[in-house]
């Protein structure tokens, strides 16, 4: 390797979904009409499917949501902004002489394009690009790569790139979920059923190649594993449904509702698809299925939190980084 391959630069660029700028109708529509409008999102025909996002889900949607968002805000804005930075500023701290790290979001600020554009300014020519979803989908990771790619459209020279597709059974990964875990259980008594909740997607999309559920299952599996767990103490399932298609199932509010009336007193939660807590994870699993759960006769419910900026995840992302940037 020459002495000028030796001294590029290069940049990492963390990738989050992206969230509202406030907790507004207004600026949960402008960030849900983005969002869902991306055809690898949502696979309709645009000729049926955006004049029902403009003129019907998003004007009612984005009222009823903003409430929500309204519940989980934090002083600095949205959670999963606000933890997606945090794990930046540690990233950066650690990484500091030898990487720069950026953070983009795919549907909301700073968006990719004006983050390649700062990379670029700052003469970086090789890029790697995180999504933060240890598990791959059409619906999250390959957004990310359309949206780079894009942003390089009328680019003359454009950079070295590498992509993190997935992390999904990195043993770090792995290892910090079940540790994240066994702290739960030294703190709270032990529920006797493990649920590993994914966010969902539509099973058109398993069905056409997405390996997602196959992702999640092999997640949830290892950590099961490392735990020691018998088959009986562990259950996968899948929230957040949208629209009228089926979606991958078990559904996590079905399955919550089973096991209350099989006399199922108590569960553990967590939800590995999720790098950092956000909408889904604070109201979703831990308030409106909790709920699911006690009205069905369950007692005891506790969600697991995300591994968020802990120093698990941290070093997590350091070793990912490392990983991927061999020989760079
Ligand atoms: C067709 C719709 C959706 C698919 C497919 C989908 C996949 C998917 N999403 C995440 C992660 C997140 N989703 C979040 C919010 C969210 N997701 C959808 C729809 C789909 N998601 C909607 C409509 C919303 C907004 C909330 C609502 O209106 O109900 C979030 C949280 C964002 C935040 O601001 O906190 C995350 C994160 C994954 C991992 C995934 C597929 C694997
Ligand atoms: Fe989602
Ligand atoms: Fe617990």
């Amino acid at each position: 390797m020459s002495k000028v391959d030796n001294e590029l630069k290069c940049a990492v660029v963390l990738v989050n979904l992206g969230t509202p700028e406030q907790a507004t109708p207004s600026a949960v529509a402008s960030f849900l009409g983005r969002f869902l409008s991306d055809k690898r999102v949502v696979n309709l025909p645009r000729i049926l499917w955006l004049p029902l996002l403009y003129g019907l889900i998003l004007p009612l949607r984005s009222r009823r949501v903003a409430k929500l968002y309204q519940q989980i805000w934090l002083k600095g804005g949205s959670p999963l902004k606000m933890f997606s930075e945090q794990i930046r500023i540690k990233l950066a701290k650690k990484l500091a002489g030898k990487y720069e790290v950026y953070l983009a979001m795919t549907y909301s600020e700073p968006d990719i394009p004006n983050v390649v554009q700062q990379v670029l300014a700052a003469g970086h020519q090789r890029i790697l690009l995180l999504p933060m979803y240890p598990q791959y989908s059409v619906s999250t990771t390959a957004p990310v790569f359309d949206s780079y790619t894009k942003s390089l459209k009328n680019a003359y020279n454009i950079p070295e790139l590498r992509l993190v597709k997935e992390y999904y059974d990195e043993p770090a990964y792995i290892a910090a979920l079940a540790h994240s875990i066994k702290q739960h259980w030294e703190l709270t008594a032990r529920g006797e059923v493990l649920l590993f909740s994914f966010h969902g997607i539509p099973e058109r999309y398993a069905r056409n190649g997405d390996p997602y559920p196959q992702q999640c299952e092999d997640t949830a599996a290892k950590v099961a594993a490392l735990l020691g767990l018998k088959q009986t103490q562990w259950r996968l399932c899948y929230q957040s449904r949208f629209g009228k298609d089926p979606w991958v199932k078990p559904y996590t509010d079905q399955l919550l509702t089973q096991l209350a009336e099989q006399s199922v007193k108590s569960v553990d939660v967590i939800s590995p698809a999720f790098s950092v807590d956000c909408l889904e994870t604070i109201e979703e699993v831990s308030c409106e299925l909790r709920d699911v759960f006690m009205e069905a006769g369950g007692e005891q419910y506790h969600y697991i939190s995300a591994l968020n900026d802990s120093p698990e995840q941290v070093d997590l992302y350091c070793q990912i980084i490392e990983k991927h940037t061999q020989g760079w």
